[in-house]
């Protein structure tokens, strides 16, 4: 096996994941470390069966892959055997900091974060918390009084967060959508429906757009579908009929690309994504997924909308039908659409998190 110990030495440690809208903002951040700290290691820890350990091996960044899961909705003997895994990944950590010891850890929740942060409070290595939801997740309830300082996505969080150091900051975002976007009115015909599903792909969300579709399409010949569905969904509707101008695909490299060719966004309401939505000038339906933690999908597009950048549907029995209502008026009318695409807005949640990071620790 490779020694993985010289790794850690001194190094930024960041750690988030088993859902994308808790790995990219880790990765966001290590990126923005990087260009400011071209001699300072930076590591990456994670779980072995989040989507970073689709997208860790593929980059630049060491990295350590843990065996751990999430405990949510596990029955108590999958819980009690997440439970032991937790902890041996974190004995595991423990052992190796003991000899090289990291700089600080920077967790932005998940699963994939547990292990680090815990190591990190038990060794007392400097730790800090980005929690980019409207709630808080359960570890970063956990870990926020012990933290140096939370760093939040949303101002809704703060008071969530009792006796923790918060600072509002944003989500940071990858690199990709620190830029100038092209504006939704400028596009021309075809025009474009994105439909994202966030990292994983929404069930129900295809479903209902499946069934949407031929008819939105029928009537607007002008516009077609690249519908995200997320890998497993891409798989199981792979031999489902769709219209023609209706693209199913199970994982987007390019959300800045697509979302800047789009003049109309469907979306699941994760926090990564509303964050690029609002870094990108677009606005969109948002479709909370309503069994979320607390609630948070929900909260998350509703912070949206009171900018005036979405418009939210609920998901019900009907959902099909709540979409056809809200997209086939949007796509015969350009006024509509551009009610939802404010100015984008810069985010700077990386250089603010950078900016504390490095006056707390020097
Ligand atoms: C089911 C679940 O647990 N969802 C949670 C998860 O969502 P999830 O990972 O789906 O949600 P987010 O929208 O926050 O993040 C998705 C990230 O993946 C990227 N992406 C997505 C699709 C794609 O094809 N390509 C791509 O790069 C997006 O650009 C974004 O950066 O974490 C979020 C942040 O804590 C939460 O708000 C969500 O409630």
């Amino acid at each position: 096996m490779r020694d993985l110990t010289p790794i850690f030495d001194g190094a930024l440690v960041l750690t988030g994941g088993g859902t994308g809208g808790h790995f990219f903002p880790a990765l966001a951040l290590a990126e923005g470390a990087r260009a400011r700290w071209s001699d300072r290691p930076i590591t990456f820890v994670g779980a072995c069966r989040g989507i970073e350990a689709r997208e860790l091996p593929a980059g630049p960044w060491p990295h350590l892959l843990l065996d751990v899961e999430g405990f949510l909705g596990r029955s108590p003997l999958r819980a009690v055997k997440s439970a032991w895994k937790l902890w041996r990944a974190m004995a595991r950590l423990k052992s190796l900091w003991r000899r090289e010891r990291p700089w600080a850890v920077i967790g932005t929740g998940g699963y994939g974060a547990a292990p680090a942060l815990l190591a990190a409070r038990a060794l007392g290595i400097p730790f800090f918390l980005h929690e980019s939801n409207a709630a808080p997740g359960a570890l970063v309830k956990l870990l926020a009084p012990k933290a140096r300082r939370v760093w939040c996505g949303l101002e809704a969080v703060r008071p969530m967060l009792p006796g923790a150091d918060c600072r509002l900051v944003g989500t940071p975002v990858r690199g990709a959508f620190l830029r100038d976007f092209r504006r939704a009115e400028e596009l021309t015909a075809p025009f474009r429906l994105l439909v994202l599903g966030g990292s994983g792909g929404a069930r129900a969300l295809n479903e209902a757009m499946l069934a949407v579709a031929p008819a939105l399409l029928e009537a607007h010949p002008e516009w077609e579908i690249l519908h995200q569905a997320g890998a497993a969904e891409a798989e199981r509707l792979k031999d489902r009929p769709r219209h023609a101008r209706h693209a199913l695909v199970p994982f987007i490299a390019r959300v800045d690309e697509a979302m800047e060719s789009a003049s109309l966004i469907v979306s699941r309401s994760g926090a990564s994504t509303c964050a690029e939505l609002k870094a990108a000038g677009r606005g969109a339906i948002l479709v909370p997924l309503p069994t979320s933690a607390n609630d948070h999908q929900r909260m998350n597009a509703r912070a949206l909308a009171e900018e005036g950048r979405a418009t939210v549907v609920e998901q019900a029995e009907d959902l099909a039908s709540r979409l056809e209502a809200a997209i086939l008026p949007r796509m015969g009318d350009a006024t509509m659409r551009q009610d939802l695409s404010k100015a984008p807005e810069p985010n700077r949640a990386v250089d603010l998190c950078l900016d504390d990071l490095a006056s707390y620790l020097g």
